[in-house]
Parts: structure tokens; sequence; C-alpha cells
């Protein structure tokens, strides 16, 4: 009865910085997010993850991080969002406005939380600290979490 939609995002971290896109069309559009969307048939996400950064930024990259999983419920919807998410700290190119994301660079103490999705402020700091993480979330509507675990794990 429920449905599972698989997805990545990429996160791009420097020592003092963080490359966030602010995204232009689409699901989640007017927020500032990571790089990512669907996993195409016949692509594994990891490759997913790497097109996907490369469309929407401009960016390459050889070295993925796994750092997280999560699920997401939005309250009447039989569509789970199952999201793998990357971190990359080694990347080739300069961000370039997309027709989906407008990257811009933002100081590890400035990110705008108002400004994303209600839980990357929950689980955004893990994977500034390398820290591995799995969580599930419940919305209400695209703005409210109703319900939510998140926990460090060895291995996501
Ligand atoms: C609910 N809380 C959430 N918090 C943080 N991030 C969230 C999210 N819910 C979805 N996301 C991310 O938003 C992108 C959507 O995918 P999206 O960009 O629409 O897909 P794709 O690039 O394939 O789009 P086009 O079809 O080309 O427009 C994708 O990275 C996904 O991980
Ligand atoms: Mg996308
Ligand atoms: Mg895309």
């Amino acid at each position: 009865m429920f449905t599972s939609k698989l997805l990545t995002l990429v996160l791009v971290v420097q020592p003092q910085r963080i490359l966030l896109g602010m995204k232009k069309r689409g699901f989640g559009v007017g927020r500032w997010n990571g790089f990512g969307g669907k996993v195409q048939p016949g692509e594994t996400i990891e490759e997913a993850a790497k097109r996907e950064l490369w469309e929407e930024s401009g960016l390459t990259t050889e070295t993925l991080q796994k750092i997280g999983n999560i699920k997401f419920e939005f309250v009447g919807s039989t569509e789970l969002l199952d999201v793998h998410v990357f971190r990359t700290d080694v990347f080739k190119g300069d961000p370039t406005e997309s027709e989906e994301m407008r990257p811009e660079w933002f100081a590890l103490d400035k990110i705008p939380y108002d400004g994303m999705w209600p839980d990357d402020y929950l689980w955004l700091p893990l994977l500034l600290q390398k820290k591995k993480f799995q969580a599930y979330f419940k919305f209400e509507g695209h703005d409210k979490i109703v319900d939510y675990t998140l926990e460090e794990v060895e291995d996501v």
C-alpha cells in the first residue's frame, strides 16, 4: 500500500563553508537544500547522486561519503520518500546556476536554516561532524513535522 521513491541529496562541504542551492522549481521550490533528485532506472544510487550534483551545480566528484538515510512520510500520501544523503569534501569545477538550482556558499555558522526544509536543522549538524545517521520524519504539509526519529548509526 505504501510505495517508496528513491532520492539522493549531496552536501558539498569545505573547511569553513557549505554549498547550498536555492531550488528554483518543483518539489521544495524556494528552499535552500543540497543537490539531488530522483534515481533513474538502471542507475545506482551513487551514480544518481553524482549525476544530479553535476546537473544542478556543475560540480563533479569521485568521492561521495554515504552519511545518512532519511525516510519521509507526508500525512495523506502513500508515497514515502527514501532519501540517501551523501557528503563530499572533494570536487571539481565551479558552482554554476542551473535551471533547477542557484548555488551559493554559506559560512558554517550562517547556514540559512529558516529557509530550508525544517528537518535539515536536525540532521545537518550531524553531517557536518561526519556522523552517520538514520532518520524518519512525518510531515503535515511542507512546514510541520508531527513525528520523527533520528539516530546515529555505525553504517548507513
Ligand atoms: C521533506 N524534507 C526534505 N528535506 C530535505 N530534502 C528533501 C526533503 N524532501 C525532499 N528532499 C530533497 O529534495 C529533492 C527533491 O527531488 P527533485 O529535485 O524534485 O528531483 P529532480 O532533481 O529529479 O527533479 P526534476 O524532475 O529534474 O525537476 C531531492 O534532492 C530530495 O532529496
Ligand atoms: Mg533535484
Ligand atoms: Mg535534478
